[in-house]
């Protein structure tokens, strides 16, 4: 099975995987020079990780940084996630606020996906992803381990229940304890991509031994991976231009 979403002319889910950079800017200036930065880098998706924004709680501030960033790279697929302390983000905020911040951002016009996580609750994932979809905003469901990876069946349900749910890209990164836990990880995304994913599937492990999972998605199914620009955004995140070098020698291995 398989299933791609198309974001600014860029096809998530079709031939080499494609590489998102996080943007990490603590400040609206800071944000708007990393952005500028980006113009020299080979990546096809942003992400601007808002948790990092010291006003991350102040939606006219987020609106008004976002507008920043825009008119720096007004071409480029955006991707708006707030991720929380619980699931290794920055800050923690409530879960209203979180559903607030997401429902408001989602409206601007200003991105082309977000990011909700799958804990955040069914109810709230559902009515964002339906907010989202009105406003021809892309949804990433997502779930991250920073402690352990999850047994095959738990990764391959988690995935699942994103899907259900109407995430338009599942999402999982897991940490490696082992270099085996690797394997359960790569295994659990070719599963969920052969038998069950009717849509793109993002999936990696994490730090140094994990970092194998951040460069073969072509061949085990994850259709996204991040790769570091200035600063990493989670532990095992490769420089672009190193990252984009392997993705293509893999892609002409295929
Ligand atoms: O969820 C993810 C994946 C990630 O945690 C990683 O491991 O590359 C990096 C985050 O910025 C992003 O939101």
């Amino acid at each position: 099975m398989s299933g791609t979403v198309t974001v600014k002319q860029v096809i998530i889910g079709e031939d080499e995987p494609k590489i998102c950079v996080p943007l990490v800017g603590l400040t609206a200036d800071e944000l708007k020079e990393e952005a500028e930065a980006l113009k020299s880098l080979d990546c096809d998706v942003v992400e601007w990780r808002v948790d990092f924004f010291e006003q991350a709680e102040d939606i006219e501030a987020v609106k008004a940084a976002l507008a920043g960033i825009r008119s720096v790279i007004p071409d480029l697929p955006l991707l708006f996630t707030f991720r929380s302390a619980r699931e290794g983000g920055e800050k923690e905020i409530s879960p209203e606020q979180y559903a607030a911040l997401n429902q408001a951002i989602a409206g601007t016009g200003l991105v082309d996906l977000i990011d909700v996580e799958l804990f955040t609750g069914e109810e709230t994932v559902k009515a964002l992803i339906s907010e989202a979809h009105k406003q021809g905003v892309f949804v990433i469901v997502s779930n991250h381990d920073f402690d352990k990876t999850p047994d095959k069946e738990e990764i391959i349900s988690r995935l699942r229940k994103a899907q259900e749910l109407g995430g338009d890209i599942p999402k999982i990164a897991v940490m490696p304890n082992h270099p085996l836990d690797v394997l359960t990880l790569l295994e659990a995304t070719h599963i969920m991509k052969e038998k069950y994913a009717d849509r793109p599937v993002i999936t990696m492990s994490m730090s140094g031994i994990g970092v194998i999972s951040r460069l073969s998605g072509e061949v085990f199914g994850s259709a996204l991976t991040f790769g570091a620009a200035k600063k990493a955004s989670a532990p095992g995140q490769i420089a672009v231009s190193e990252l984009r070098q392997v993705l293509s020698l893999l892609h002409r291995s295929l």
